[in-house]
């Protein structure tokens, strides 16, 4: 039988008084591209700390390549997993090159690995430039070559694209993309919600300590009580044919502006409104709610479930 990369059961973290985590179960499938998303403080890179065996956790456990993280084999795990931590904090006076030599050492991993993942990165030529001349961008390019050496199953990234520009990060999905390829599973924590809502296969939210909600995009969104919007062009004459035929429905509330008639309905509603547009043939836009509206709709406290 082969075990998930990651299973934690009923997972507490205390620091002091301070309950960092609380009751965290999660599994996640090989190949997975995995998100954690959470306001800060929320615990996610508490999470992370447990699941790379660099904290004990309080009670439950974390089982990492199925090995227990508490257990003295997770040594040896811990080597063939790729981590890139929120800051990457290197020695800017020697090489990228030279820092992947002293990472591949760590990792004992041979050094003639390096070129190769600095290629993949796209960092080959600026391999024997000191770091202090590197861009943010191309500091992160190192750090996450250091968390691809020996590839690596599995691959943790916290907040990899803080700071990089729009090009960077784009660059950063591309790489990210031919990383998975070679079904690597990967978990992610960004803050930047837009960027990861269509990157990942499945997400956790968390909130004080707490899964508020896990799932695929889709299933967090038919969970959730947020309606789609739908827009319609009106012509002449159309508005009030619209809201009579929206009348009997009961569910969707119509809002009119002008030319511009918003409809804003629960899934469930949605087909039947569609139909209803499609009668009077009016132009329609549907705009789903993302991830972002999905999470800050928890007013950072409240998951509203049907
Ligand atoms: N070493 C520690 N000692 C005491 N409290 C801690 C420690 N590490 C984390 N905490 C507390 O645990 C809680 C969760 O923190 P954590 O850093 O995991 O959150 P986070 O979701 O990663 O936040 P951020 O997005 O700001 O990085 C916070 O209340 C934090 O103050």
């Amino acid at each position: 039988m082969t075990s998930s990369p990651i299973e934690l059961a009923q997972v507490s973290k205390s620091f002091g008084a301070v309950q960092a985590l609380r009751g965290v179960s999660l599994t996640v499938a090989p190949g997975e591209m995995f998100g954690l998303i959470g306001h800060n403080g929320a615990g996610k890179s508490t999470l992370f700390k447990l699941m790379l065996g660099l904290l004990p956790a309080t009670s439950g456990t974390v089982r990492v390549q199925g090995v227990d993280t508490a257990s003295p084999e997770f040594r040896q795990v811990r080597r063939r997993i790729g981590y890139l931590p929120e800051s990457f904090v290197t020695y800017d006076n020697l090489t990228g090159l030279e820092v992947l030599h002293l990472f591949a050492d760590l990792k004992h991993v041979p050094r003639s690995a390096c070129a190769g993942v600095l290629e993949q990165v796209g960092m080959s030529l600026a391999a024997g430039r000191r770091v202090h001349t590197y861009s943010k961008g191309m500091r992160q390019r190192l750090g996450f070559a250091q968390a691809l050496l020996g590839d690596p199953d599995l691959i943790f990234l916290d907040e990899p694209t803080n700071g990089l520009d729009p090009e960077g990060i784009a660059d950063f999905y591309r790489i990210l993309r031919e990383v998975r390829e070679r079904g690597s599973t990967i978990v992610i924590t960004s803050h930047i919600l837009a960027e990861i809502q269509d990157r990942v296969d499945r997400l956790v939210i968390m909130h004080s300590g707490k899964i508020a909600e896990q799932g695929t995009l889709a299933q967090l969104r038919s969970r959730m009580v947020l309606p789609s919007q739908i827009v319609a062009t009106l012509r002449p004459g159309t508005a009030d044919q619209l809201q009579a035929a929206l009348a009997p429905l009961d569910g969707p509330e119509l809002r009119l502006d002008g030319a511009k008639a918003t409809i804003a309905c629960q899934s469930g509603e949605k087909m039947a409104v569609l139909a209803v547009l499609a009668k009077l043939a009016l132009d329609v836009t549907i705009h789903e709610p993302t991830l972002e509206q999905l999470f800050l709709g928890h007013g950072g406290a409240h998951v509203h479930a049907h």
